[in-house]
Order: structure tokens, then C-alpha cells, then sequence
């Protein structure tokens, strides 16, 4: 843990990293970490998806709580010796030779300061637990007993920290050559600090951040909660109510919440640490309203704004897409990197005093990633990628652009018997969240996302990610793909190219600064007929399905309407609208029929595989086909 230990990582950080079997730090983590804690800097950071950017911000912010932390032991223990000398002076009266100006004896710093984290959480535990919400642990399960009570961290407070805490957070209590006075007591209360601040562009990922920070947390008594819409806003306002020292939030409904006046939210402009993930996503032109709002209403507090430490981190923060042609032409100049950056620093608020940790790779990806492409017609498609399915069992996360395409995919790929999963922005969002759960849970599992998934999900070991449809940017395709190959697995990315892909395939190529295609994926054609005609079966009984399930609907429709107006379903001329049952009753028929055909012809082996070739990868390796289904 020694590389950790250079980096100016607390105690109990390195405590919980040791668990997690983290035993060195990764290079964005070894080069930002120090400039964070060390030097108060503010932090831009750019590397490769899955390089552990998570943990470059997350140790920072809880070095600070665990500063705050120890300003507060501090200030409970001067408060303790200035009660015992309050009660010596009364007892001695000799109250007018001391240089200690009480103003309040009555002031309890047990009730206002001690242990009033530990005592609430335990009153409302039966309120976190109770709902059936997914979200159900976001505040309590990050609090631990603090087994650090002592405050001895590697980094003890300074006066700056003093001096803020005394201001912006306790409101109540003022320090002044280290003696504590208490001059509006009747204020004070047990609220407390919102010490960090994470923005994530999507909800998923806002849980999954949650669930890496309290790993981190693991020895610090810290409340975490998650902020995020699709989800219950009154028990969000419930955990609010608690006062969790850091909030990981999607702008949307923090801004929904902050709105309504939230009283521990309105402390945002005060915020020790804003940490922007995503960054390049969140900023981008008419994504989140609300984050520019946001911006604008933390700007107010010109003080605390300095003070304020802030953290953007991306895979992307640098890669320029290039828009439609025709809109390039007409701007003077094309944007350059520098200006993205320059642009995405003025809109976040970055102070001057930064540190801009730039690890962006010369080809954009992960390193141990494999890209490749299969060019095909549009309506091949689906059957390359069944093919896909068929022959490279594992882990496979397929992405498309449109939830019209998902919708029908999955469709046909429940039909193929594939198991397929989806993940959009139209679903539920608890239905999202347990589809991440079983694709996480299952080796062999399939899951059809738009790109609501591309950016930051950290799943374990995805093998292989499909561009079902070329992504329409340079970022999408490498948030995409670096679902896979995280960390120092390897991963495989294949591209599905049509006619109508091949102007943004060859943008992201040119963007990538590529001097190659990507290879072409071998495919094993002599497997081709078998897999054609058991798609056909399945696209016919899709088909069918739809067509039955129509009428089964429109005739449920048509029973609840007769039934509210009290008409006779029997009525002759009702009949004749919703069609014969004896039809019915056949087409579900036939549909049985199929699906017994296509099971059948599910269970014909396909002859192993004969292909033992080899292609090359921009790594300059050599993967051979068999290796690639395994990885
Ligand atoms: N120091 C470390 N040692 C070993 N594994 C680590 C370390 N830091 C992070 N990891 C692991 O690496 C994986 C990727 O980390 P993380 O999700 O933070 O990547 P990222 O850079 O944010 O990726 P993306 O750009 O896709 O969001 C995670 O599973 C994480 O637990």
C-alpha cells in the first residue's frame, strides 16, 4: 500500500482500498490524487474508459469529510474544556480575571455536535428500510461507527478548515484563537454540512458511483445519499432531512428538489467539492437544462465559490465530434481540443489554480481492447448478430440508436431463445435497475441498451460489446466500447456497418486519427444458412405474435369499454368488430406450432468451429478467433 501512502490518501481510505484488494493506484488516480489533497488544486482529468477515475475523485472527497471530521472533534473537545472551565469559574467565582467570554451556559455540545449521526441514523432506521424502493440502503448502509474516533488522520486540520467550518457550517459557533464562542445558541442545531457534491449524467451511474464510494467509506462514519429522478422524491426528501455529507445527484431532480426549497440542498453553493463526472456529456449543448441553472445559482456565492474545490473527469473530455459537414463548413474555424476543454472549464467554473491530467490515449480506447467490423446490408443485421450470439457465448452488451430497434431486437431475440435484456430511457426505472442486476449476475448473459448504458457503467467482465448501428459520435463509440476491456481485462468491439453506417464509421475512424480500417471480423459463413433460416422462423413468429397480441388487445379494450357503457359484449355488431375467437383460438394455435418448430431447429448443433485464422489488432497482437469468444 506504500504507492497509496505517497499520494496523501488517509488512513482509513487505505484501509478500506487494502479490502478491496486495490493495492496500488492506477496512473489518473497516482496523478491527480496528490494535486487534489496535497495542493487543493482544482482537478480535470482525461483518461481511458475504465482506468479508475471513480476513485480519483472519491478519495479527495473523503479526505475531506474526514478534515471536517476531525475540525469538529476538535471543536466538541474545545467546547468539553470550556464547560469544565465555566464550571470552575462559577464554582470559584472568580469569573472576571478570565480571558474566556461565555456567552451562553446553557449550550449542550452533546445534543448540538456529538453523537446525534449515530442516534439518528439508528431513530429512522425503520424509515430507510421499510420502502420496497430499489434505492433502499442510499443513506444508511454508508455509515459505519467511525471506528476512527480519535481523529487521528494522516492529514490533521488547518486553520483555513477551522475558519471555513466556523462560517459557512456550523452557522452557530464562531472560532477565534482557538477558543470557541457561542454567541447565537439558540440556533444552533444539528444540521450538518454538505461536504461533496457528484454530478452523473445518468441514474445508473449516480448508483453504481454510491455503491463504489461506500466501499471507499468503509471505515468513515459518512452519509451518502443519491439523487436521482425515477424514483420516489418523498423518500428523497426524507434522507435529505438527515443531512448526508455528500450527495451524488443527476441534475434533473436535484434540481426538482432544490427548487422546492430543500434545506440541506439550498447549502449546495458551499459545497466543499463538486465533482462533475461525465463532464464533456453534461455540459454538452441542451442536455441538462438544469445543470446550467445549477451553475448559475452556486456562482451567487462569490466566497464560498473560491473555497470551493472542483473535479471533472471524463474518457472524453478532449475528442472533438465533427458535426454534419455542412455546418462545419459555414464556422470559420473547426474546434480544436484546447477549446473544448477551455469551453467545458468556463462553463463547470474551474479556478485558475488547476491541475489538467490529460492521459487521453493516441487511439481513444482502452489499450486491451480489440475493435473490429463486419460489413454487411441492413437487413443482415440481425442475422450477423445472432450469428454473434451463437458462436461467441458471454457476457455481450449490444447497443443500438433508436428504442425502436431495441424493442424489436429483443423481440426477436426472445423468440431465438437468447435471453436478451434491454436498458432505455423509456423503461421503468426499477426494471432498468434489475436488468443491470441479472446481466451482472449471469456469465452468459445479453443485453440490448441504447445509450443510456454507453458512459460510464462499470459492469464486470463484459466480453464483447455490438454496434448494432454505428454510434453517432466519436464519444458514444468509445464510452461504448469501453464497456468492455475495464481495467486490465480484455475486451472485443465489433461494429455492425451497413451502407447507412459508413459516414459516421468513417468520422470516427478519421477522429480517432485511425491509419487503418478497423479489421473485419471472420466470420465462419459455412454457419450462415442453418442460422438464416432459424431467424426466418422466429421473424415470422414475431410477426404473428404481434399481429395476435393486437387483436387480444383491442378486443380486452373493446370487453372494458362494453363494460363501462353496460353493453352486452354479446351484441352481435361488437362481434363482428373484434373478430371471430374461432380465429383467435387458430392463431394461437399456430403460433404453439411454430415455436415447437423453432425449438427444434434451436437444438441443431452448429459444426464446430473449423476457422483457426488469426486477425490483427491495432495493438499490433495477434488474437486468434478462438481466443476472441473467451476473453
Ligand atoms: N487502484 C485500483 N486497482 C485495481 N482496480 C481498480 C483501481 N481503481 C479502480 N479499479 C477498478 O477499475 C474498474 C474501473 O474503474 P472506474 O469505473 O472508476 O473507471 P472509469 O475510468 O471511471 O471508467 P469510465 O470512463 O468508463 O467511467 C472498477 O471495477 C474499479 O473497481
Amino acid at each position: 500500500m506504500e504507492a497509496w501512502k505517497n499520494l496523501f490518501v488517509p488512513n482509513p481510505v487505505l484501509w478500506a482500498l487494502k479490502d478491496e484488494g486495490f493495492m496500488s493506484p492506477t496512473t489518473i488516480q497516482a496523478l491527480s490524487i496528490p494535486h487534489a489533497i496535497r495542493d487543493r488544486l482544482d482537478i480535470v482529468g482525461a483518461a481511458e474508459t475504465g482506468s479508475g477515475k471513480t476513485l480519483a475523485f472519491c478519495v479527495p472527497i473523503l479526505h475531506h469529510v474526514l478534515n471536517v471530521q476531525t475540525v469538529q472533534d476538535a471543536l466538541i473537545e474545545q467546547t468539553h474544556s470550556l464547560q469544565d472551565t465555566q464550571k470552575y469559574i462559577s464554582q470559584n467565582e472568580t469569573d472576571s480575571d478570565s480571558n474566556i467570554d461565555i456567552l451562553q451556559p446553557e449550550f449542550n455540545p452533546e445534543e448540538d455536535w456529538g453523537d446525534s449521526d449515530n442516534s439518528d441514523e439508528e431513530n429512522n432506521s425503520d424509515e430507510i428500510d421499510d420502502s420496497d424502493d430499489v434505492d433502499n440502503d442510499d443513506v444508511d448502509s454508508g455509515v459505519d461507527n467511525g471506528s476512527d474516533e480519535d481523529g487521528d488522520y494522516d492529514n490533521p486540520p488547518t486553520e483555513e478548515d477551522i475558519e471555513e467550518l466556523g462560517e459557512n457550517e456550523v452557522g452557530c459557533v464562531r472560532v477565534v484563537h482557538n477558543i470557541v464562542l457561542d454567541p447565537t445558541p439558540q440556533t444552533v442545531n444539528t444540521d450538518k454540512p454538505l461536504i461533496g457534491l457528484i454530478l452523473e449524467p445518468t441514474r445508473e451511474l449516480a448508483i453504481q458511483v454510491k455503491n463504489h464510494l461506500l466501499k471507499a467509506a468503509k471505515y468513515i462514519n459518512v452519509k451518502i445519499a443519491t439523487v436521482v429522478g425515477g424514483m420516489a422524491p418523498q423518500k428523497q426528501r426524507r434522507i435529505l432531512s438527515q443531512c448526508p455529507e455528500i450527495i451524488i445527484a443527476t441534475p434533473g431532480r436535484l434540481w426538482e428538489l432544490l427548487q422546492e426549497g430543500d434545506q440541506h440542498l439550498i447549502k449546495i453553493p458551499s459545497v466543499k467539492v463538486l465533482v462533475v463526472d461525465e463532464a464533456d456529456r453534461m455540459v454538452e449543448k441542451g442536455h441538462f437544462e438544469e445543470l446550467t441553472k445549477l451553475f448559475e445559482f452556486m456562482k451567487d456565492n462569490h466566497e464560498a465559490r473560491l473555497k470551493r474545490q472542483t473535479l471533472v473527469f471524463s474518457a472524453t473530455l478532449t475528442m472533438i465530434h465533427k458535426g454534419p459537414s455542412r455546418k462545419m463548413k459555414k464556422k470559420k474555424k473547426a474546434l480544436i481540443p484546447d477549446d473544448k476543454l477551455d469551453l467545458l472549464m468556463y462553463q463547470i467554473g474551474i479556478k485558475d489554480k488547476k491541475k489538467i491530467v490529460d492521459l487521453t490515449t493516441k487511439t481513444g480506447t482502452a489499450e486491451n481492447l480489440t475493435e473490429a467490423r463486419i460489413n454487411c446490408p441492413k437487413d443482415e443485421k440481425d442475422l450477423y448478430l445472432y450469428y454473434f450470439r451463437r458462436q461467441y457465448p458471454g457476457r455481450t452488451l449490444v447497443f443500438a440508436n433508436s428504442k425502436d430497434c431495441l424493442r424489436r431486437l429483443v423481440s426477436i431475440f426472445t423468440e431465438l431463445g437468447c435471453k436478451p435484456l434491454s436498458l432505455h430511457a423509456d423503461m421503468h426505472q426499477k426494471q432498468r435497475l434489475k436488468n443491470l442486476e441479472k446481466f451482472s449476475a449471469s456469465n452468459d448473459g445479453f443485453l440490448l441498451a441504447s445509450d443510456v448504458a454507453a458512459r460510464g457503467l462499470d459492469i464486470p467482465n463484459v466480453q464483447h460489446v455490438i454496434h448494432y448501428q454505428v454510434p453517432r459520435t466519436i464519444e458514444n463509440y468509445v464510452h461504448r466500447s469501453g464497456r468492455t476491456a475495464r481495467a486490465t481485462k480484455e475486451g472485443l468491439s465489433v461494429m455492425l456497418i451497413s451502407q447507412d453506417d459508413v459516414r459516421n464509421y468513417r468520422k470516427i475512424i478519421s477522429t480517432l486519427n485511425r491509419d487503418e480500417e478497423l479489421p473485419v471480423f471472420p466470420v465462419e459463413y459455412q454457419y450462415i444458412p442453418t442460422l438464416k433460416s432459424q431467424l426466418r422462423l422466429a421473424l415470422e413468429i414475431d410477426k404473428l405474435h404481434h399481429r395476435f397480441m393486437k387483436v387480444k388487445r383491442q378486443n380486452d379494450w373493446f370487453s372494458k369499454a362494453a363494460e363501462e357503457m353496460e353493453i352486452d359484449i354479446k351484441d352481435e355488431k361488437l362481434l363482428v368488430d373484434i373478430g371471430d375467437n374461432e380465429e383467435q383460438r387458430q392463431h394461437a394455435k399456430k403460433l404453439v406450432n411454430m415455436r415447437a418448430d423453432l425449438l427444434q431447429a434451436l437444438k441443431q448443433p452448429l459444426a464446430p468451429r473449423t476457422f483457426s485464422g488469426k486477425y490483427p489488432t491495432k495493438m499490433g497482437k495477434l488474437v486468434t478467433l478462438h481466443d476472441a469468444g473467451k476473453y
